[in-house]
This record gives structure tokens, sequence and C-alpha cells, in this order.
């Protein structure tokens, strides 16, 4: 019990070390605070975590995250309190802690509940118009009060996930030197070369679990947006918080700039980024190489480093370079790769047959497209026994050239080369659709209508029930939308896109599509590796991931023609792909927290942040 308080003593006094100048007495008083707490988070861990896991979500709990306390911060000023937006709680401060922390008089007198400010904002977004305003008010609210940001998306996910996610955050993206206003995340750019470690340090939080990182090339299908990038991991951390429970402090966002191709942002006065072309080969890979060694050095060994939107002839490189010596992951190539295999494993129930019965043609052989049809080779194979080798041949791609085949070898970028399969050249997806006559069809391109009339027309000519996914993100580069595709198949298509579309009447008939997006698994796969203190990501963790997400589907789902279950439970699903996926990490021996905590699942929820205000008195 010494040894404890003692411990505890010293927690404290570092906490107040770095943050307090205050004097004595409230020195005194916030140790006395921050005892009780630290003990009470002790007992709850215990009582939590099943297995003696040390607590990781200090947030919730209490300690960890607070190098300096609200107390310490307002026996200086209460309005100091107000601006932080990770203790703010505006309005709905109580009279006593409006008393006790000087914010007497800053505040108007009302007191509101915080669900009456969820009311509040959302009866005030909702009058927005335009859906960009609607997104500068998220981001806005994020800044200023970070658990009604959360409160807010977590309980009105299914309406506010286009807006700070895609289609709205590709919007953002394209104007993100006109909208910018307070910085969000960090940025590295070549002006850093040398100093990376140094900029890791100015970031004000210290336990950070997992960075998404950018380098603005291949920003959704909108191409090279350069550092107006940093939207995407904003946004894609904002839903690793929200979806997957990790508490924000310990979410960085972070984009890498190395100069634009755009010339359109090279010639705007505006632009928030390097003023030159991109930077490529040595520079770039020294730069890239600093990074990764400087992440690992400042946050540890178990730090998750997802890549996301890098343009492909960075993307597969960066992966198989790092994958073996950080936790790595790529969200485009294998989260995307999981949450598709998850559809077409849950769309068996719909469409019959095993995975190995199909044949998948996809439009668009870069990260999305080969990573998904990697991961489904996989999965045949494992199914069948039979070699990858052979369960490749099920797959097929198209590309700008043409169907990939055997006589275009030579000239292929090597992630093209396994798919390129013996059959004489075809040149666009209609002859390819009717040469290979698919049953799945998937897009994968970046490019927006390429599903033409005569490509689903033909896809519904071969098949009962045939499967589409125009996966391709904004809207605008969907390859179809869903009436199109209900439409144009008399209502037999089983459709699901990257970006939502609202339900379809055709002929009577509501049609709801469902959205494949990686949104349904990165989350949970991030607080499925850094729960279980996973150390490397290996394939089976993603089809372990599609697995547990294909069980979510339900039966009331399948009736609607939907492969995916809708958001509004995400997080249970969240918590069921990290149990998952932590369970798989734990019989590969790459789960270093140790004693394997008994029920997964319930370790997962108790792990989750949850973003009710807490109490300040
Ligand atoms: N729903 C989701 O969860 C996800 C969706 N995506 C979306 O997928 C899209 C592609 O991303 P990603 O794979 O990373 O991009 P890449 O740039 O790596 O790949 C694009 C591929 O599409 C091909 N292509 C481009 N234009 C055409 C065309 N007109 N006809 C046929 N093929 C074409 C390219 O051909 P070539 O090689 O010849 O240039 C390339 O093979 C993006 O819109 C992205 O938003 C990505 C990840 C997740
Ligand atoms: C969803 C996603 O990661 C993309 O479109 O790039
Ligand atoms: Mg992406």
């Amino acid at each position: 019990m010494f040894s404890i308080r003692a411990n505890i003593l010293k927690k404290a006094c570092s906490v107040l070390g770095r943050g307090h100048r205050g004097d004595r007495k409230v020195k005194d008083k916030v140790i006395e605070g921050t005892l009780k707490k630290i003990e009470i988070d002790e007992a709850v861990t215990d009582l939590n975590v099943a297995g003696g896991v040390e607590d990781m979500y200090g947030e919730d709990l209490a300690s960890q995250d607070q190098p300096i306390t609200p107390w310490t911060m307002t026996v200086a000023s209460g309005h100091a309190l107000m601006r932080d937006p990770h203790h703010n709680k505006g309005i709905a401060f109580t009279e006593k802690e409006r008393d006790a922390h000087y914010l007497r008089g800053l505040l108007p007198p009302a007191t509101f509940s915080q669900d009456l400010q969820v009311k509040r904002f959302m009866h005030i977004i909702r009058k927005y118009d335009v859906p960009l305003h609607k997104y500068i008010a998220m981001i806005d609210l994020q800044e200023r009060d970070e658990r009604l940001f959360y409160k807010i998306l977590i309980d009105h996910v299914e309406e506010l996930l286009p807006i700070v996610y895609t289609p709205v955050v590709g919007e953002a993206c394209q104007k993100y030197s006109e909208i910018f206003m307070r910085p969000q995340g960090l940025y590295i750019s070549l002006k850093e070369k040398g100093r990376i470690l140094e900029v890791l340090k100015n970031w004000p939080e210290k336990s950070v679990q997992v960075i998404v990182v950018t380098d603005g090339e291949r920003i959704l299908g909108l191409g090279d947006l350069g550092c107006q990038g940093m939207g995407i991991p904003v946004g894609k951390l904002a839903l690793y918080t929200a979806l997957g429970g990790i508490r924000p402090s310990a979410c960085l966002p972070i984009t890498i700039d190395v100069g634009t191709n755009n010339k359109k942002l090279l010639e705007d006065e505006f632009y928030i980024g390097l003023r030159h072309k991109r930077a490529t080969g040595q520079e770039y890979a020294e730069l890239l190489e600093e990074f990764m060694t400087a992440v690992k050095q400042n946050y540890g060994e178990k730090i998750l480093i997802q890549f996301e939107d890098f343009a492909n002839h960075n993307a597969f490189e960066l992966l198989t370079k790092y994958r073996s010596s950080h936790l790595a992951f790529n969200d485009d190539i294998q989260g995307t790769a999981s949450v598709v295999l998850s559809g077409l494993l849950a769309s068996l129930k719909l469409i019959g047959g095993t995975l190995a019965d199909h044949t998948f043609l996809f439009l668009g052989a870069g990260e999305a497209g080969t990573g998904i049809a990697e991961l489904i080779a996989l999965e045949i194979s494992k199914q069948t026994n039979d070699p990858v080798e052979q369960c490749r041949r099920r797959v097929w791609l198209v590309d700008s050239k043409g169907l990939i085949v055997e006589s275009r070898k030579d000239t292929l970028q090597h992630f093209k080369q396994p798919w390129a399969h013996e059959h004489e050249p075809v040149k666009g997806l209609l002859e390819a659709v009717k040469a290979i006559k698919p049953t799945v069809l998937i897009g994968t391109s970046g490019v927006g209508k390429t599903f033409t009339k005569e490509v689903i027309e033909a896809m519904a000519s071969i098949n009962e029930k045939p499967l589409i996914l125009a996966l391709s993100n904004p809207t605008s580069q969907s390859e179809c939308t869903a009436e199109e595709a209900y439409t144009w198949s008399e209502g037999r298509a089983i459709f699901a896109s990257g970006s939502p579309f609202d339900p379809v009447e055709y002929n009577g008939k509501v049609f709801t599509p469902g959205q494949s997006n990686n949104a349904y698994i990165f989350p949970g796969f991030g607080l499925g590796l850094i729960m279980s203190g996973t150390i490397r990501v290996h394939d089976d963790l993603l089809l372990a991931a599609s697995e547990a997400l294909a069980s979510q589907v339900t039966e009331e789902n399948y009736k609607k023609g939907l492969i995916y279950p809708p958001f509004t439970n995400i997080r249970q699903i969240s918590a069921h792909v990290a149990a998952k996926v932590a369970a798989k990490a734990y019989e590969l021996g790459l789960a270093s927290r140790l004693p394997r905590p008994r029920d997964l699942y319930k370790f997962a929820e108790s792990c989750m942040y949850s973003p009710v205000y807490r109490s300040y008195l």
C-alpha cells in the first residue's frame, strides 16, 4: 500500500511539476484530489478489467490524461477552463462548478444538461442548408467542447457521419485553405527534415496511441490535394473515437507535406502548404524514414500508424517496408479489403454459394482493388485449402488500359502482376463483363459514372441477383448511384457504396443501399490492436475483423437486402471487431498485454471512451 501511495504521490507531483505554478496550499489540495482519483481509478481498473491489465483510457477513469488538471487550471483562471476543449462544458457547468472554478459571470445564467446542449446543437445544425457549413460547425465544436462534439457524433452517427467523413470531408479538403481557421493535427513538411522528433514533441499530448498519417497525394477519389489533405486524418481519428472508443487525446492526425503537383493549389495565394512540386525518390524516402523512426522513438514500439490516402506508388512500398518493423497498417489497402470481404461473406446469404463459387471483377486495380482482391484470394485459399495463386484466378481486374491479362505482364506495376491471368486482351469494362461473366462487380477506380446502364444491364442479364459495389469516394466519384443500380437491374441488384446514398423507391418498393466503407473496420480493428498490445498487423487479423463484422448483420438487415449492419450500433460492432481481432492476435502470439482478459468483448467495451461530461467537484 505504501509503495502504491508513494507511486501515486510521484505521479501527482510530476503532474504538478509540469503544469502548476500555484502556491503550496493549492498544490497540496491538488495532490489530495489527484491521490483520491488515482486510488479510485486503480480500484475501478481492477474491477473492470479481467486479468489485472492496466487501465489505458485514463481520461474517463481520470488520472493519466491530465498533465494540467481542471483544478489547477481553474485556480489560475475559470476563463482558461472554458477555453480548453478537453474540459469545457459550456453552459453545462453547474452552479457549484461555476463557484468552485471562477466561472461566475463568464457564462449566461441558465444551466443546460449535456443532453439539452446536444438538442440545441442539432436544432441549429439542421437549419444549415449547405453541407460544408455543417462541417465547419462540427469542427468548430470539436475545437470548443470535445465531449459535446463526440456525444453529438455518437448519438447522431447516421446523420453526421456523412458530414465529418465522406462525402463532405472531401469538399472540405478541396476548400481546406479557404475554410482554414484553427490548425488541427500536426504538420510535418520538408522544412522540418532533420527535426521531426522535435516537432513531435511540440504536440501537447504525450500518451498518443494511434496516428493517422497522409501525404495528401490521393485524397479519396479527388487526387492530389497536398497539405489540404489534413481533413482526412482529422476525420478518420474522429471516427476512431466516436466509432471505436479510442480517447481523443490518444489520437494524433499528421500530414506530411512534400509539396503538391496540383497546379491549381500551387497558384492559389491562400494555399496553406509548401508551394512546390512533390519531392520524390530519395528525398521522399528519407523524410518518411525519419518520420517512422521518430514516431517510434517518441511514442514507443506499440504506437499504431495508419497510412491513409497515399498514392499507390508510395503506399505499397511504405507498407512493405514498415509492416515488419512497426505496428503499421494501410487503411486503403487493408482496411478496405477487410470491409469488402465482410460484405462478400455476408452477401452469400442473399446470392448463395461459397466465396469460391463466385467470380469477381474489379474496375480499378490500385490500392483498394488489389488489396481487396488479395484478401478474397486468401480467404478462398483458407476455405478450400487450394494454393492462393490458384484462388487468385477467381478474381479479375480492369485498369485504365483494360483487363489485366498475361500479355500485359511486363508493363504492369508489381501489385497488378499477380492478377495477370491468361486471356485475350479486352479493352473496356462492358466487354470485360461480357467476357468474364462476373457474379460480383466492384468499383475501385476513383472515377464516377463508370458503371454505365449497359454495364449494370449486362450484370443483371448474367445474374439473378448481381452484387454491385461502387466503392469510390466521395459521392461524385461513385461508379454509379444507388438509384442507377436498382433501376437498371430492375430491382435485382444487391448494392453498397463507399459514400452513403438515400433509400430508393423503384416499382413501388423501397430499396435501402448499404455503405461499404472501411469506417466499419479501422476503429474496432485499432481498438483490438491497442487493447491487446498487439505488436504487428497480420493478414489473419484482417480476416478476423471481416468475420466479426459479417456476424453482426441481422436477419432484419438481410431482409432489406443489406450486407452491412447500419451504423447506429457501430460502437457495439466495433467492440465485436476489436474482440475478434484481439483474440486472433493472442492466438498468433502477437499480443503483448498479458494475461489475456477472459472476456475480450467486455474488455473492449470497458476500454471505450465515453463523452459524457465529468463533474469537476
Ligand atoms: N469505400 C472505401 O472504404 C474505400 C474507397 N476507396 C476509393 O477507391 C478509389 C480508388 O482508390 P485507390 O485504389 O487507392 O486508388 P488508386 O489510384 O490506387 O487506383 C485507382 C485504379 O483505378 C484505375 N482507373 C482509373 N481510372 C480508370 C478508368 N476510367 N477506367 C478503369 N480504371 C481506371 C487506375 O488505373 P491505372 O492503374 O491504369 O492508372 C487504378 O488501377 C478512390 O475513389 C477511393 O476513395 C479507397 C479506399 C477505401
Ligand atoms: C474511405 C477511404 O479510406 C477512401 O476513400 O480513401
Ligand atoms: Mg482512404
